[in-house]
């Protein structure tokens, strides 16, 4: 096995940093050198996160690409769209590793990422050379290579629920409606009126329709699967609770398939998969099964009387929508096991 590689992390002050650090902290092969904020550099930590009293590296660095390639051998940007954009070409520049967690190298076409994004695309030399990391479907192009883009949050869940049924050719591509809930953790730490306690408690409300920043990742990945243009409708919606996705998929068969059918399609699809588990025919998963890991567990309902499957993928937004298939990607491409350091079981209840 490798020696220890040293680790940096932009954004530690964002749910998202806190996460990889929790991991991290346990992670046999990696080792923090250095969280970084880039407002509150040269206080500690524990200050703003008294939990993390017991990590080794308390004080905050600030974001200096020198004395960050000084220290580290790889950083992890878990830092907002935009800020990515100019960020990471400076760190891979200097030599650095890079998993991006933002949306900010995901889809290829700049001119896309500006249409969904509303702000100026990376360079498409660093849009070309991202890996786009979704572990399970493209981990053999990890290995090795210096820059992987983190997949998004929903799009983790869609993926992986949509990609082996429409591969093996069960559904119709021009059929795909995703009905996707989150927990207000998706929308990071900072504060808003969408996410304040008194507008999503008891509340459950329905945001971005037709215009989510994660169809047009969607749709780039189910089309390089498909072969072929794809187009969804995709609803996402908030939920009052703090962790989780459930992605629920709808789409018209190709054939007429059980419930068992696609258990063992997918079974098949997700073999040697760590991360991904597939429900007996007729349990549906919840989020709370797979919260605190990086789990994606995925259910299906065949309706034989309108020859829809309803597929229902689940993840923590956090972990394996963010910060643990961050470090998933790191161990891919370190050419590690995957599941080095997560191999955490849910919290439950
Ligand atoms: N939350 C989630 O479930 C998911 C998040 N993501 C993506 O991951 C990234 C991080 O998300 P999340 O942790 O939730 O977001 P947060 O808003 O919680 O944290 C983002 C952090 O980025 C830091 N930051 C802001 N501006 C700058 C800057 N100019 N330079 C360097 N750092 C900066 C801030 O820390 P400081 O002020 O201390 O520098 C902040 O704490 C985002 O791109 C998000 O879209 C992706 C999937 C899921
Ligand atoms: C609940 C909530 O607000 N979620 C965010 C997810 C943001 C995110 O992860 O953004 P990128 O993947 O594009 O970086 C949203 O819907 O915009």
């Amino acid at each position: 096995m490798n020696s220890k590689i040293k680790v940096a992390i932009i954004g530690s002050t964002g749910y998202g940093g806190v996460e990889l650090i929790r991991f991290l902290q346990h992670h046999p092969q990696a080792e923090i050198v250095s969280v970084i904020s880039s407002s509150s550099s040269g206080t500690p930590i524990s200050e703003g996160f008294p939990h993390l009293t017991d990590i080794m590296v308390q004080d905050l660095d600030g974001v200096v690409v020198e004395e960050i390639a000084a220290k580290a051998d790889l950083v992890f940007t878990a830092t907002p769209s935009g800020v990515s954009t100019k960020l990471v070409p400076q760190l891979l520049d200097a030599g650095l590793k890079v998993v991006d967690l933002s949306g900010d190298f995901r889809l290829k076409d700049g001119a896309s990422y500006e249409q969904w994004y509303k702000k100026p695309a990376a360079p498409a030399s660093y849009l070309e050379q991202a890996v786009y990391g979704l572990a399970e479907v493209y981990g053999d192009r990890a290995a090795g290579v210096p820059f992987i883009s983190n997949p998004g949050c929903y799009p983790t869940a869609t993926l992986l629920g949509l990609i082996p049924a429409l591969k093996a050719g069960l559904i119709d591509h021009r059929s795909i409606i995703i009905d996707a809930k989150s927990g207000v953790s998706g929308a990071g730490r900072g504060t808003s009126l969408m996410t304040h306690f008194a507008e999503i408690n008891e509340n459950f409300k329905a945001y971005k329709v037709n215009k989510h920043q994660h169809i047009p990742e969607i749709e780039q990945v189910l089309g390089d699967v498909a072969g072929e243009q794809v187009t969804v409708t995709f609803t996402t919606q908030l939920v009052p609770m703090t962790r989780g996705i459930m992605s629920t998929m709808y789409a018209t068969m190709n054939g007429s398939y059980t419930d068992q059918d696609l258990v063992d399609l997918y079974r098949e699809y997700y073999k040697g998969r760590p991360f991904v588990r597939v429900r007996n025919a007729g349990v549906w998963p919840a989020t709370k099964e797979v919260t605190g890991s990086n789990y994606c567990d995925i259910g299906f309902a065949v309706d034989t009387r309108t020859n829809r499957v309803t597929i229902i993928s689940v993840i923590d937004n956090v972990v394996k929508g963010a910060a643990g298939q961050a470090i998933q990607n790191m161990n891919l491409m370190m050419g590690w096991e995957e599941n080095l350091g997560l191999g955490l079981t849910p919290i439950y209840p």
